[in-house]
């Protein structure tokens, strides 16, 4: 008498049966069959590389040999890091060719090491690539960054693009040094009996760089621009924590204590900036807006736009504000403060040239004291405007050139990547759909056939006649990207760097201490595995 009670059961059970066997064939879909056609199609057309791997790919592999590598560390004053940093793409490249294959799980990765192939990734707008930008750990740090794509990337591009022009930039001058000269005071402050204050100076430098945005961002809503530095900071550690687990689907909703955690900082974040932007908001209705720091920048630029167009939807939300907010310290602070970090690393193994930017420095300059008074303090910031035009020509300044060579030697990002999302010809060859391409910024800065055999040598001098005659490749220099999604903080960056720089080395000569270990590695960005310990004394 059970059966006819039992058919909607056997209904119901043949029913998930059908469901699991679908989803089982996406699975082997996704996971077999679409990686071996892609791989099969890039094959036929000369490509060569690792085979697939089910599942992982080179994932394991590569893991492996990372590890191997990075637990060694590496002599003082060497720059060959290539084969520390990616040892798997080292020996691929090696072993197959260029350009080859590679594979990130199941998905194929082309590497792509000629600067002009890779300029022609980058040059396209939104034609055939979707941006691949750790889609994952934007998921975990930033809930909603504006890592957006196609039109509605370029239209809060062409809102917040006015807000790094080159003249807006200059009007952040006296927020960029009163950072530093906390920096700085605090240094010399801490100057002991022995004439010399040895410090781990990364976290200093990110500290530094955070309060630049903070300042440079939100003016006189500054502090509690600072607290949500420190927040997406603890965000940022923790989702470091998960990085491993977040590809498994719903792991992020999960209750886990750490998911509660991110979300409620989330939350908090989410609260300040709310607070920071409906008081700047309520400012300009009462028309004593400040339009000085990015966020006024921003509003101003965004009311304007959305007057010129005559439709409130050509501007941006609230929300689509706060991201762009969240997305200054994501973008701009850990970048610069790595720049920084290595600079101050490679001009204490390089003191001949931290001699010669700090002649230079104090030939334009003078020694002015740190607290300088008004007519001093013009002078500088008037002189600094002059060095920033000068970058912006790519003057033979020595600050310049340095910081040039740092970003080669040491980009932040050490690589970029595309992915195609239909078919498309690059190079002579047809990638299918779904192909990752992967432009290996690291890579292309270390190659001998393009900087020559003296490659893996720090000489800021081969900037001496500009960027594009530095190498035998003009497009060879890709620290900040190239074409339409180029870093849009790169003056932001160099200014604020070369302002630290010169302030620092009016007042401070470095060298390495005895504790530091050369050992440079990745975690998201380049930067030093166990930390940047210099010893400072005044001059
Ligand atoms: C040394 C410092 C910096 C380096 C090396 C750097 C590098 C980069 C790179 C490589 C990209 C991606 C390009 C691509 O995928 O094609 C990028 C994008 C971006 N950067 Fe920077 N960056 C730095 C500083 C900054 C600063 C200071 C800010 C802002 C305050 C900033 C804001 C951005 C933004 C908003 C984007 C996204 C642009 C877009 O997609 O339209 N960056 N940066």
């Amino acid at each position: 008498m059970w059966a006819p009670a039992s058919s909607p059961i056997l209904v119901a059970f043949g029913l998930l049966g059908l469901v699991l066997v679908w989803q089982a064939g996406l699975q082997l879909h996704h996971l077999w069959w679409r990686p071996r056609r892609l791989e099969k199609a890039l094959r036929a057309q000369g490509l060569r590389g690792s085979s697939y791997r089910f599942l992982t790919g080179d994932l394991a592999e590569e893991s492996r040999l990372r590890k191997e590598a990075w637990a060694r560390p590496m002599p003082l004053r060497c720059h060959d890091i290539v084969s520390r940093i990616e040892p798997f793409l080292h020996d691929a490249v090696r072993e197959h060719g260029k350009p080859c294959i590679t594979w990130f799980g199941p998905t194929p990765e082309v590497n792509v090491t000629e600067p002009e192939l890779a300029k022609v990734v980058m040059s396209n707008k939104f034609g055939h690539f979707e941006k691949v930008r750790f889609p994952e750990l934007s998921k975990l740090v930033a809930q909603g960054l504006s890592y957006h794509e196609g039109e509605k990337w370029a239209k809060h591009r062409r809102i917040i693009n006015p807000a790094f022009q080159v003249e807006k930039l200059k009007l952040m001058l006296p927020a960029f040094s009163a950072c530093c000269e906390e920096l700085i005071s605090r240094w010399l402050g801490a100057i002991g009996s022995d004439g010399s204050y040895e410090v781990d100076c990364w976290p200093e430098l990110k500290r530094l760089t955070g309060d630049v945005i903070s300042r440079t961002a939100f003016g006189s809503s500054y502090l509690e621009g600072r607290k949500i530095f420190e927040l997406q900071g603890e965000q940022f550690e923790r989702a470091m924590k998960c990085i491993q687990k977040i590809s498994i689907p719903g792991y992020m909703s999960l209750p886990t204590e750490n998911n509660r955690k991110m979300h409620q900082i989330n939350k908090e974040i989410e609260s300040i900036l709310r607070g920071i932007i409906g008081k700047r908001m309520q400012a300009t209705k009462e028309g004593e807006s400040t339009k000085d720091d990015l966020l006024g920048i921003l509003l101003e630029s965004n009311t304007k736009h959305t007057e010129e167009n005559g439709q409130s939807s050509q501007g941006l939300t609230i929300k689509d504000i706060m991201e762009e907010c969240k997305l200054f310290y994501f973008a701009g602070a850990e970048t610069t403060s790595v720049l920084l970090t290595w600079t101050m690393l490679l001009l204490s193994m390089h003191p001949e040239w931290q001699d010669r930017a700090r002649e230079e420095i104090l030939g334009l300059f003078g020694k002015n004291k740190p607290e300088y008074d008004g007519l001093s303090r013009l002078k500088i910031v008037s002189i600094l405007q002059d060095l920033i035009d000068n970058t912006i020509s790519f003057s033979r300044v020595q600050v310049t050139m340095i910081l040039y060579e740092v970003l080669r030697l040491y980009p932040p990002f050490v690589e970029l990547s595309r992915k195609t999302y239909k078919e498309m010809e690059i190079g002579g060859v047809t990638y299918p759909a779904g192909v990752t391409i992967n432009l290996p910024v690291l890579f292309i800065h270390h190659d001998p056939e393009i900087w020559g055999s003296d490659v893996h040598e720090f000489k800021p001098e081969r900037f001496s006649e500009g960027i594009s005659k530095a190498s035998k490749d003009p497009g060879a220099f890709l620290p900040f990207g190239w074409g339409p999604r180029i870093c849009i903080g790169q003056n932001f960056a160099l200014l604020e760097a070369k302002m630290a720089m010169c302030l620092i080395l009016q007042r401070l000569e470095f060298e390495l201490a005895p504790s530091y270990t050369h050992a440079p590695h990745t975690m998201v960005t380049l930067h030093p595995m166990h930390g940047a310990q210099i010893k400072v004394r005044a001059i």
